[in-house]
């Protein structure tokens, strides 16, 4: 897989095509890129969610440890300050990803505690939250049109945010320079496929580092910015676990990683969308999953595999127990 392969799609105007092309490159890479062309999230916001994150990593630890994951006084479960090393996004690496980390869930019903730098710049978080997981509904949409479900808005309905509680989490990461990786194995975010229906990853020019595993077990990078495309770049979608169940395998939540790919300092974002937590995860009635058929299956047990659900192909779950058995698995909790 070339990383030319992955599109560049504009949402200014969006059309049947628009909808097809999502479709297309959702169930070839699992990846798609959309134009940062203002249409969607203010390149300005994005500037200055970034400006805030490096303010707060920069804050004492023992100022972030206040707000340390998981605890009450970061708001509870999946919020708060990941420390360094802190957690392995892949399981099987026990020494913790070289990376920090910040989780903000969407206000339900108020916003969570967050230390001083982050709360005096709470509007801009909401707006920016607010903002991403409305892009998230616009992608979810065309793809249930280009799915030709009888229920266009299966999926998308199910991420309206004022319907109930949903795991959705803005994160901000940090990893730090390095100028020789601790050791030949490791990377600085472990391989994994996300957890929620979709993320918005956002990163900065010359901080490369992202990579995707191929059919073939070949690791590519994706480029920031795509070749021909001017600043700011592009905002990367990665489609996650749940729309490969919804869809019986055929969008792929591709496995990717950070590796170290010069050592410099890095900093990204991601919007984690989720549905609402009773959401089943059952394959969605449409013409096109059914034309697919069961091609999707070894994808399907791969993921089922991960969970711990091998064995039990027949047993439906809900998106707050898919997550929290994600949780389980990172964090041991
Ligand atoms: O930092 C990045 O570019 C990607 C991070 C990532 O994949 C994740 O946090 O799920
Ligand atoms: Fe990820």
């Amino acid at each position: 897989m070339a990383d030319s392969t992955i599109p560049i799609i504009s949402l200014s105007s969006p059309t049947a095509s628009t909808a097809t092309q999502i479709l297309s490159a959702a169930s070839t890479h699992g990846f798609l890129f959309i134009a940062n062309d203002s249409t969607t999230i203010s390149p300005s916001d994005i500037e200055s969610m970034f400006d805030l994150s490096k303010t707060f990593f920069a804050s004492p630890s023992s100022e972030k440890e206040k707000f340390a994951i998981h605890t009450p006084a970061a708001g509870g479960v999946n919020r708060g300050w990941v420390r360094m090393s802190g957690e392995s996004l892949d399981p099987t690496q026990s020494d913790g990803d070289p990376k920090e980390a910040f989780n903000i869930a969407p206000p339900y019903p108020s916003l969570q505690p967050l230390p001083s730098p982050l709360s005096a710049s709470a509007d801009l978080i909401l707006r920016f939250q607010t903002t991403c997981h409305q892009l998230c509904v616009t992608i979810l949409k065309l793809l249930g049109e280009a799915l030709a479900c009888p229920d266009e808005a299966y999926v998308s309905a199910r991420h309206d945010l004022s319907r109930g509680a949903s795991g959705s989490i803005f994160r901000m990461l940090y990893y730090p320079p390095s100028s020789t990786p601790p050791c030949d194995h490791r990377v600085r975010a472990g391989a994994h496929s996300d957890y929620g229906s979709l993320t918005l990853l956002f990163r900065l020019p010359g901080q490369s580092g992202l990579e995707l595993l191929g059919p073939d077990g070949a690791w590519t990078s994706v480029p920031v910015s795509p070749a021909g495309v001017s600043l700011p770049p592009p905002i990367l979608v990665n489609i996650g676990d749940l729309l490969c169940y919804w869809t019986n395998g055929l969008l792929k939540s591709t496995v990717h990683r950070v590796a170290f790919s010069g050592g410099g300092e890095r900093y990204s974002m991601a919007y984690f969308c989720h549905p609402l937590d009773d959401a089943r995860l059952e394959s969605v009635e449409s013409r096109v999953i059914r034309e697919f058929g069961d091609k999707g299956k070894e994808e399907l047990t791969s993921q089922r595999k991960r969970l711990g659900l091998s064995g039990e192909e027949g047993e439906v779950i809900t998106a707050k127990e898919h997550l929290e058995r994600r949780l389980r698995l990172t964090y041991g909790l």
